[in-house]
């Protein structure tokens, strides 16, 4: 069973020198999550090589890469989820708190509560917008009407959606816009008190002002949540993160606050990412 709180989250283990520059203030922030040498592979395939790195806490870190190199099989990493691809197995340290995730004694429905996730599509329940919100919190054993009721409030407000579905809490939660979808499922996610958000390119498939929503809602949350977001789109990674990861290839290449990034990469594969010469 997961104990932890981000009280006793630990100054975790700082990231290789080689990968933050000097006097970044990444090596000064507490960190909620070090990867140390984290594998993984699909069958003989491997998709993630050698990725060591901390995540500061209470910011919002971004995964960015071409296509195919890992970023989302890294996320999944994260809160187990590749445990469900046949054939998928990982190796190297997860560290969270006292507790390396990738260890045999998980167990992946407390982790999941702990560190929440929104996918590139809304997965809602064909139920009411009220019964998706309170299907996690039945399952973890909160039945209390006031409680459910209290909870549901607090994180429709929290999601920025309260306004626009207090009066149809119970109407069906596939009626809502896809934007508001997304939401809802950030919503759903915050319901179940978590530390850390694993947003699988939550924008992808919206318009800009439902989009531009969103990227605002990560911007508040962050006060309260760490959270790593994989996005395809440079300009919300540029807008939103506080630090950028950049992959290529399976392999963490740079590592650095977002700014700094964008404006001076270290590496010319950073460089031709970036100027849009690849990917
Ligand atoms: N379920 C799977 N089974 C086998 N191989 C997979 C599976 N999922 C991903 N891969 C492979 O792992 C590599 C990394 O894929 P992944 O989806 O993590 O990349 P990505 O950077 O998130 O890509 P995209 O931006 O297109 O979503 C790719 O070579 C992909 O083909």
């Amino acid at each position: 069973m997961l104990s932890m709180t981000m009280e006793k989250v630990k100054q975790a283990t700082l990231p290789k020198e080689k990968e933050v520059r000097e006097g970044s203030s990444l090596l000064a922030r507490k960190q909620a999550l070090t990867f140390e040498d984290v594998n993984i592979y699909y069958g003989t395939h491997q998709a993630v090589k050698n990725v060591s790195f901390s995540i500061p806490e209470r910011a919002i870190t971004a995964l960015i890469g071409p296509s195919g190199c890992g970023k989302s099989t890294f996320l999944r990493s994260i809160n187990r989820m590749n445990d469900t691809i046949a054939g998928a197995r990982s190796t190297g340290v997860i560290q969270y708190d006292d507790v390396n995730l990738l260890g045999q004694e998980i167990n992946t429905a407390a982790l999941r509560k702990e560190i929440g996730m929104v996918f590139q599509k809304p997965n809602l329940f064909a139920k009411s917008i009220y019964q998706n919100m309170i299907h996690a919190l039945k399952f973890h054993g909160i039945t209390g009407k006031d409680e459910l009721m209290y909870t549901v409030e607090e994180c429709l407000r929290k999601a920025a959606l309260w306004e626009e579905v207090k009066d149809r809490l119970h109407q069906s939660a596939l009626s809502l816009s896809g934007g508001q979808q997304q939401r809802l499922c950030i919503a759903r996610a915050l319901a179940l008190k978590p530390n850390i958000l694993l947003l699988d390119e939550p924008c992808s498939a919206l318009d800009p002002i439902s989009n531009s929503k969103i990227e605002d809602l990560m911007i508040e949350l962050k006060e309260e949540f760490t959270i790593l977001i994989v996005t395809h789109n440079m300009h919300q990674a540029s807008r939103i993160s506080d630090q950028t990861a950049f992959f290529l290839d399976g392999i963490l290449v740079e590592y650095s606050e977002t700014n700094q990034l964008f404006t001076n990469p270290l590496k010319k594969e950073t460089e031709d990412y970036i100027t849009g010469r690849f990917g």
